[in-house]
């Protein structure tokens, strides 16, 4: 199969996604040359390597590579710490290259590292889950989380290269690769209708890992990204829209206290299907686009619920709390990512309070007793 490559177009930053099985081995020239003289050094995380570390060392033999524990709990400080001191040990200069390979959490952490080692070096993403593929290794938004919440501390830093190699999804987990999915979704939802019902009828066989099915899927999803990112690239408009569902993931992330039991794209699922039925609510959106929303995350075995979520204790005013930390507040204002339709989301500025209040006590009001 050829390769897919999607053009993020951010001026002398710009840069490919290049897409599909074998990826990486095709892309050995350019990670070369982005490397060059410099030093490298890989962040992976521990199932990652054990499992796919050989294609990346047969490629890169001469860097060395520092491993983090897999999950959230590795988007900390503490880990920011090893990995930071571990490039610097390893001699990575201004002019050396960082190449994260691993998922989102990975992706987050190394590009955080490398936006600020030395005030900043070059930064190569290889993703290696869905979701790192369709979202997290594009578009420069490196982070860790804090404990007030989730991405609180980190940089807008661009890869100079991603390598999105479609083979190595072969080993992910069903339960990460609907996580994954999830973002896909999301993509249909907030702009694009026609690729909303291409979803609709292909969702089956992306998840069963079809190889055209997924490419395409994946080409969307990067090309409405970059689009975005593209246009927006620090979030002052439009890129907004990319939260959909993600004020009130980040809040269920943030209660469930990133330990597994809620990966982030279930709590984006969760919050996607929130947001479909407060929009709904507001009367934005009609009760049967609402409603599809809801039955195309179900269909796709990702939860829609908070009450899905095992031993979840949480509570409206304790949502509402984390929901404050939300990076898109302006003025003490919380803004939403709302839908008016399928295929277009908006951000609301100026959110009913009381409204959102009695929502957040319905949705949560069995939270803890539900199983
Ligand atoms: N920067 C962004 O724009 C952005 C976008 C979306 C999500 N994120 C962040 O991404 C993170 C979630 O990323 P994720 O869903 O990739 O999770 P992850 O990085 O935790 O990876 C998921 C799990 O899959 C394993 N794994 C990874 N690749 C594998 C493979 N090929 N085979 C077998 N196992 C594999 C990992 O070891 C891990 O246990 C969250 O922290 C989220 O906030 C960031
Ligand atoms: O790239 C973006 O912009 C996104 O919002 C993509 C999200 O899927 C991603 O989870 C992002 O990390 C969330 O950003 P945050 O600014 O809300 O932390
Ligand atoms: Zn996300």
């Amino acid at each position: 199969m050829t390769l897919r490559r999607v053009p993020v177009a951010l001026g002398e930053r710009s840069y490919d996604v290049v897409i599909g099985p074998g990826a990486l081995g095709q892309s050995v020239e350019r990670l070369r040359e982005i490397v060059g003289g410099g030093q490298a050094a890989i962040v992976a995380d521990d199932t990652v390597w054990a499992q796919h570390g050989h294609q990346v060392s047969a490629l890169l033999a001469e860097a060395p590579v520092i491993t983090v524990p897999p999950g959230e709990g590795s988007k900390s400080f503490a880990s920011f710490e090893r990995v930071a001191e571990a490039l610097l040990a390893a001699n990575v200069g201004r002019d050396g290259t960082v190449i994260a390979f691993g998922g989102g959490v990975v992706g987050d952490l190394a590009g955080f590292a490398a936006a600020t080692l030395r005030r900043g070096c070059r930064f190569v993403q290889i993703p290696t889950t869905l979701l790192a593929m369709v979202d997290s290794s594009v578009g420069g938004k490196t982070a860790i989380n804090a404990r007030a919440g989730k991405n609180l501390v980190g940089a807008f830093y661009q890869p100079a290269l991603v390598v999105a190699d479609t083979s190595l999804l072969h080993s992910l987990p069903n339960r990460e690769l609907r996580a994954g999915y999830a973002e896909i979704l999301k993509y249909g939802f907030l702009g694009n209708r026609a690729f909303a019902d291409y979803l609709e009828t292909n969702g089956k066989v992306i998840l069963d890992q079809s190889p055209d099915e997924l490419a395409y899927a994946i080409e969307v999803s990067v090309q409405e990204k970059a689009r975005i990112v593209a246009a927006d690239e620090r979030e002052k408009g439009e890129r907004a829209l990319l939260n959909l569902g993600h004020t009130f993931g980040h809040a269920l992330e943030a209660a469930a206290g990133y330990d597994g039991r809620l990966l982030h794209g279930e709590g984006v699922a969760v919050g996607m299907t929130l947001a479909a039925r407060f929009s709904a609510d507001c009367g934005m959106i009609t009760e049967a686009e609402a409603k599809r929303v809801e039955r195309m995350i179900a269909d796709s075995g990702l939860p829609t619920r908070p009450q899905d979520i095992p031993g979840l204790i949480t509570s409206a005013a304790e949502q509402r709390a984390f929901m404050q930390q939300d990076k898109k507040v302006e003025a003490g204002q919380l803004r939403l990512v709302l839908l008016e339709a399928i295929g277009a989301a908006r951000l609301v500025r100026s959110v009913d309070e009381t409204a959102l209040m009695a929502f957040l006590t319905t949705a949560f009001s069995t939270v803890s007793s539900a199983s």
